[in-house]
């Protein structure tokens, strides 16, 4: 009988929490054991609880499931919980959970910033998990449980960091790069959500926080592992951000303009192929989640579209297309991420993922 986990979800009933329900639904290394949301919610059976608005119907394994309050004993039982909960109350909650000695994988925004905290899209950076590691392994010898908190990124940076990443790897240091969102209305979340009056028929340049977030986090995934085991900014890069919300149900579309540091320069050719080639750890260790290829680099020429390309690899997949000279940097291209499945929950399974294949969990 193969080991599964048990797998909590709190913020179960958002627009983040509603894609973990369904991704872990079949999971073969996840079991749904546990769903938390607020009092408006709590003692509910999830198919009552719930203004279910995913295309596929409510999971069996989580209709009957009765929500809970978000509280860490109700969780005890868990293995790893995974928290899609908003921002407002995301950090009292995950505080406890984590000093009730639980491991939680979080898309909220509250602790990414915190030098100790893992900031992860991992299919660029699951190398900080080796941090988690040596403290898995210092808790378990101290015969004690290893409460700790890993983060998501923001759902638009997801989608910026691996094009990034992938060409650090192949041609070295990127120094500058430009970036233009425009944000699927799911990123908003559901509650209070963006309006129909609002977006309709128009566009919103503005989300707040969201160009910070994108110039610094950026940094965190892309920098590097200090000795004592704190997470340092990749100083040498500088990220410019513009944020829009779209009239979009999901997916991130991002316009992104790279220069690099070396004045070796690559073709365009060079950098498509380097795109293709990517391959990232949990596709090697196996992870049942993890995409088929990393980045896809569509050759049409208006090519990625939200609609048709969101999807790809069940959404854990980037889409690449318009890769071309910059006059001003060095290359520009388009760039295409599911906000709520790599951009955020996606992300948090393949993260749990890798921390089972390597017996982390
Ligand atoms: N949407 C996206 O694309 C992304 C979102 N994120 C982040 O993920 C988190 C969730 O976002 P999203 O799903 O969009 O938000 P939603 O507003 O859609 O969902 C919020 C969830 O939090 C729960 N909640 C609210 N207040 C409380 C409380 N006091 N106690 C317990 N649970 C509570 C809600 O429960 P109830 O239904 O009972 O009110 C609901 O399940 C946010 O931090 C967001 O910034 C990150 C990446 C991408
Ligand atoms: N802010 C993103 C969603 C998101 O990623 O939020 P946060 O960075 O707070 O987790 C959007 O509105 O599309």
């Amino acid at each position: 009988m193969p080991v599964t986990k048990k797998a909590g979800v709190l913020g179960a009933t958002g627009s983040v929490g509603q894609k973990f329900i369904l991704l872990l639904a079949e999971h073969p290394d996840f079991e749904l054991y546990k769903l938390g949301a607020s009092v408006r919610s709590a003692g509910k059976p999830y198919a009552e609880a719930v203004k279910w608005r995913q295309t596929a119907t409510i999971p069996e394994s989580a209709r009957q499931l009765v929500v809970v309050g978000c509280k860490a004993s109700e969780f005890a039982d868990c293995d790893v919980v995974f928290s899609g909960l908003d921002s407002d109350v995301a950090g009292d909650i995950e505080k406890e959970f984590k000093e009730f000695g639980l491991v939680v994988i979080s898309n909220a925004k509250n602790y990414r910033r915190e030098p100790d905290v893992p900031l992860v899209v991992p299919l660029v950076n699951s190398s900080h998990l080796d941090v988690v590691a040596r403290r898995v392994k210092q808790a378990r010898a101290a015969g004690t449980k290893p409460g700790y908190i890993i983060c998501n990124s923001n759902c638009s940076t997801a989608g910026l960091v691996v094009p990034l990443g992938a060409l650090m790897a192949r041609f070295g240091d990127i120094s500058d790069v430009t970036v233009t969102t425009l944000q699927a209305i799911s990123g908003a979340g559901f509650s209070p959500g963006v309006l129909g009056f609002d977006i309709l028929d128009n566009v919103i340049p503005y989300i707040s926080g969201e160009e910070e977030k994108l110039e610094w986090e950026t940094k965190k995934i892309l920098g590097s592992v200090a000795e004592d085991d704190s997470f340092a900014l990749r100083s040498s890069m500088t990220v410019s951000a513009q944020c829009n919300r779209v009239a979009v149900s999901d997916g991130h579309l991002e316009c992104v303009s790279i220069k690099f540091a070396t004045t070796n320069k690559p073709s365009v050719e060079d950098v498509k192929q380097a795109l293709r080639d990517y391959i990232c750890e949990s596709q090697t260790l196996g992870c049942p989640s993890a995409p088929k290829q990393c980045i896809y680099v569509l050759d049409e020429v208006d090519r990625p579209q939200p609609r048709l390309d969101r999807n790809r690899d069940n959404g854990y997949a980037i889409s690449v297309g318009r890769v071309r000279e910059d006059p001003v940097f060095d290359f520009k291209f388009i760039v295409l991420s599911h906000n709520t499945v790599i951009g955020a929950a996606g992300s948090g399974i393949l993260i749990a993922e890798t921390l089972f294949k390597k017996g982390l969990l």
